[in-house]
């Protein structure tokens, strides 16, 4: 059920193509599998399935990574309504750092966005009531929460709406020149 495995510029991220069957009764759709998503999961295994649903249009969720050794690397698709999906590249070897990428997810567009260890992850809702799911290979580790502000006139993310509705933990989230400086000591 992967049409199609999409390697975007930034190293080990992805996005896959789903498909769906439908028929008189309404809509069959394998969200994940182990077997054809080997090649990108290597030795990982997925550890934990997350849902999240965000009701206004508008609201920025990010961007959140998990610091190491509890780094992991995130499966997301929306089932419901759509969302602006984007990930930045936090990793100082990487040839890609501090680029994002953006992918429309949509309840209709069967695409899944993977989002490697060591990149932060965010959306916009660009429906309301957007529905996530996410297949994580770590577990939460609160300890190992990071992030950086999604407004972050260094980044420069191009939101398709005003941002809205952050929660109190995403609006104190620093700038990535901040970060830059934590992460040096
Ligand atoms: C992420 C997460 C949160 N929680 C708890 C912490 C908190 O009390 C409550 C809500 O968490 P948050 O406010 O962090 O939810 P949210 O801002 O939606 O966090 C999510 O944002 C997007 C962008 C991601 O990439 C996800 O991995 C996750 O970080 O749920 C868990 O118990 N397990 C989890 O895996």
């Amino acid at each position: 059920m992967t049409k199609q495995l999409i390697s975007l510029d930034i190293p080990d991220a992805f996005v896959i193509k789903q498909t769906s069957f439908t028929d008189q009764r309404g809509q069959f759709s394998r969200l994940f599998c182990q077997k054809t998503l080997a090649p990108i999961l290597a030795h990982r295994e997925v550890k934990q399935v997350n849902f999240s649903r965000t009701t206004i249009q508008g609201t920025v969720r990010g961007l959140h990574y998990q610091r190491s050794p509890e780094a992991e690397m995130k499966f997301i698709r929306c089932i419901q309504g759509s969302v602006w999906d984007v990930m930045v590249d936090l990793r100082p070897d990487s040839p890609t750092f501090l680029q994002w990428h953006a992918e429309e997810l949509s309840q209709e567009n069967n695409t899944m966005i993977v989002i490697p260890e060591g990149c932060a992850h965010g959306f916009q809702a660009l429906a309301a009531e957007s529905e996530l799911i996410y297949f994580h290979t770590a577990f939460y580790a609160e300890m190992a929460e990071a992030g950086v502000h999604v407004q972050d006139p260094d980044l420069a993310i191009d939101w398709p709406l005003p941002v809205n509705n952050l929660s109190i933990r995403d609006a104190e989230l620093p700038t990535v020149e901040k970060w830059l400086k934590d992460l040096s000591g």
